[in-house]
Parts: C-alpha cells; structure tokens; sequence
C-alpha cells in the first residue's frame, strides 16, 4: 500500500482535468468513463488553483474543489464565501486522511483569500462537522395529495389580477437571473448563482446525470412585473384503470412575494393528470401547506440539514449581520484547526446593527465554531444547543439572550444544491 506520504494532493492543471473527472464519478458512484462532451461542458467549472486532486502513483484517487459564492444573511449583507464542492475519494483510498488534507488546505487558503465563511452540501451528515462545520439551515420536502387539498378543480389562472405563462427555456436564461437576485438579497441563507447554473438549469449545457428539460412556468403580477417562476417535470404515470396519476416534481420554485409563491403552487395543483406535486427542498417554514384548504394534504417527505457553514471570520461573521434587539454577549469560540477561535464580544445596537472585537472579558457563552454556525444565521436555539451540552452557558441567562439577538422570525433558506 501506497504510504500516506507518497500521496500528492495539489491543484491540477487542465490537461489533468479528464482524469479528475474520472475519479470524481468513481467516488459518486457514477459511470466512469467520461465522454468529449461531457469534458467540454464541465470544463466550465475548472477553477485554475481551486481544483485539487490527489494522486497515487500518477493516478487521481481523490478530488475536491471550491469556487467564489455570496452567501446572504440575516438583514440581507452578503459575505464572500468559498463553496466546496465536488469531494469524493475513491474506495480504495478511503479512511487515510486524504479528505482531511484537501480540507485543511482548502480552508487556509479561503481564509488567507478573506473568505467570512465556506459553505457546502453535505452528501452524509457525520463527514464535515470535524472540520468546524455546522448544519446552518435546513429543508423541507412536502409532498401535496392534490386531490386532498380541498382546491377548486375549476381555477383557472390567479385571482389577483396576475397571470402565469409557460416559457421556453431561454426566457428563464433571460428572466431567472434578476429574480433570483432580488430573492437572494432579502432572503438569509440563499448563496449567489452563475451563469452556468442558469444553463444547467435549462439544458442549454447538459452533464448532470438524470436531466430532463423541465416546463417552465412564470408569474406575473398585475401590473405584469415578474416575481416568481417555477421549474417542474412530471412521469407519465397512469394506473391500471387508465386514470391518469402523473407526480409533479418542482425542480425549483422562486416567488418574491406570497402572492406569486400562492399563485404558482396553486397553479401546479391545477394541472390535468396531475394529482401529486413533490416540491423539491424548501425552507422548513415554507408557506405552503397554509395556501391549501387543508394543510394535511402536504405531507413532510424529507426534513433534513442542508447548507453547512464553516466561520473563517468571527469579526466579519458577526457585524455582517444584524440583531432582533440590543446587547452585548461575550462569546468563547473553540476552533480546534486555529482558524478563528478566540473571545469576542459582540455588541448589537438598538437599530440592529453590530460590532464584534476580541476581548479578554468574562465570556457569557462557551461553544464549538461549528455550532456558531448553526446559530449565525438565526434557525437554531442556544437555549437548545445548551440543553444538548453543545453550548455552555457561563452565565445564567446567556442562552436565552442569545436567542433574542440571533434568532429570526423566519427561517434562513438556501435553495440551491452545489
Ligand atoms: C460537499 C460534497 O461534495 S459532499 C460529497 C462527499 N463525498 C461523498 O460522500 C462520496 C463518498 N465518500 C467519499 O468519497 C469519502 O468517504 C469522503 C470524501 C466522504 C471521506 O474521505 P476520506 O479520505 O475517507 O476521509 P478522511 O480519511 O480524511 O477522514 C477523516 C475522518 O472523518 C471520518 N469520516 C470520513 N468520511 C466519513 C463518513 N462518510 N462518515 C463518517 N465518518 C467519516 C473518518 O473516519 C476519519 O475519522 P477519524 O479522524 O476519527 O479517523
């Protein structure tokens, strides 16, 4: 067996790209051999220095890469952050610390850059909380019985005066990316997209497993402003008895008001042949089940963490942001690789905003960076973070001061997978 040692991990070079690309679909399970297309539309995603491998006697076996991404939070700032992505290691190298030492590297060079935080997608929950991780939000899949929602089958379009159109995809490459900014930037936990997602999205560039061109549906208000849009697909299902029994799957849906999200869920409850509509990860507190005649009819299918926050910058992390009220709370940070543990004070004002600064007072609350960061974006309580034993009150009342300051009426929502 190869020693630890000998193994190289490094950034490659593009005429290494094939062979990373091999590697990286061994480690998802997926066929190995890669097609001229498939390199040529991936090659997008080649981030000279960001794309790192490791290599046993010349051959890649592991894989890793990040990319740049603005990732919202609480009161509508956006922080730099280094997406990871792409990590796999192949079988037969699993368990000798190749992960680790992609990671390690990998997050000193985010920080160097002045990252505030990494961010990725967890494929299993126990594999990036021992490099300071934490879930920051979660998602929610509901499932709606369309014939038990208690909906008119007569609708026939908005109330509102609004209306919805289907488009063909290069109206979504039109339209899609200023609706998602103007989501993205009041909705915490959101992270920026490029314009390959857009592609992706619509089959302009195919290289994901799996793709099916999506319909395209998009709202839009009475005054026939665009504000929300939704991508789904549907199976062709029928039962014995020739009934129709197609499932809608929602490959996203983007609404910048609760008239557009009501609208679009309404209309994908309305169509023909459908009676099932599966509506792909949602924030946890998701309108939603409120816009049917009986909330029952949408049942949880998936209820799960999603995007994993990695604080790089305590400072930075803590005045991007802003506060449900006025205070100061000291706070402990344990960082076990380094990076930014310390004691801060953080010092929020009565207009929100806040202030954070090293300090050598009497800390209020001791904690993981990794559960800082299932705090920083306001979904999780320390009150219950205390109760678990992963946060430490140091004084009496901290916990449930620290609510008040973080948390937020509604729940941050990231709602892409990267
Ligand atoms: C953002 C993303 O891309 S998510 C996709 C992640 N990739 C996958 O899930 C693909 C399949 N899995 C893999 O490729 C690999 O198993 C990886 C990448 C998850 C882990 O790589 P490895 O090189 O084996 O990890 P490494 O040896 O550095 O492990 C470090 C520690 O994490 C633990 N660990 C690693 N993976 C896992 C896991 N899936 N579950 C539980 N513990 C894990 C190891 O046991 C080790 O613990 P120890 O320090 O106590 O001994």
């Amino acid at each position: 067996m190869t020693s630890r040692a000998d193994i190289d991990v490094r950034p490659i070079d593009e005429s290494e790209f094939a062979d990373w690309s091999r590697a990286m679909n061994i480690g998802f399970l997926r066929e190995p051999t890669t097609s001229e297309e498939y390199l040529e539309a991936r090659r997008a995603q080649f981030t000279p220095g960001r794309t790192v491998g490791a290599f046993d006697d010349g051959r890649c076996v592991a894989t890793f890469r990040s990319f740049a991404q603005e990732l919202t939070v609480v009161g509508g700032a956006v922080v730099p952050a280094d997406a990871v992505t792409n990590v796999t290691v192949s079988p037969t190298h699993r368990r000798r610390g190749l992960l680790t030492r992609m990671m390690a590297q990998d997050l000193a060079a985010a920080k160097e850059r002045g990252d505030v935080v990494a961010t990725l997608i967890a494929a299993e929950y126990p594999i990036y909380g021992r490099y300071g991780f934490g879930p920051a939000t979660w998602a929610t899949e509901w499932t709606i019985d369309v014939p038990r929602a208690g909906l008119d089958p007569r609708w026939a379009g908005p109330e509102d005066g609004g209306r919805i159109d289907l488009v063909d995809a290069e109206d979504v490459r039109k339209l899609g990316p200023e609706l998602h900014e103007r989501l993205r930037r009041s909705q915490p936990g959101a992270v920026s997209r490029d314009e390959l997602w857009w592609q992706l999205t619509t089959g302009a560039v195919r290289f994901l497993p799996g793709f099916h061109e999506p319909f395209f549906a998009v709202y839009r208000s009475a005054d026939g402003e665009v504000a929300g849009m939704a991508a789904y697909t549907t199976d062709d299902r029928w039962g014995d008895a020739k009934q129709p029994l197609n499932t809608a799957k929602v490959k996203w849906l983007t609404g910048v008001t609760p008239a557009a999200e009501r609208a679009l869920w309404r209309y994908l409850c309305s169509i023909d042949w459908v009676v099932a509509v599966r509506t792909g990860y949602r924030a946890p507190d998701d309108l939603l089940p409120h816009f049917l005649p009986d909330p029952r009819a949408a049942a949880v299918t998936t209820q799960a963490d999603f995007l994993w926050v990695r604080v790089l910058d305590v400072v930075r992390a803590l005045e991007a942001r802003t506060y449900g009220t006025a205070g100061s709370l000291v706070l402990e940070v344990a960082d076990a690789s380094g990076l930014t543990g310390g004691r801060y004070r953080l010092e929020a004002s009565a207009d929100g905003a806040g202030t954070c600064a090293p300090t050598a007072g009497h800390p209020d609350l001791s904690l993981d960076v990794a559960d800082l960061a299932t705090l920083w974006l306001g979904d999780e309580s320390a009150v219950r973070l205390a109760a678990l034993g992963r946060v430490r009150e140091e004084r009496a009342g901290a916990a449930r001061q620290a609510d008040a300051l973080l948390r937020t009426s509604r729940r941050p929502w990231c709602p892409d997978i990267f």
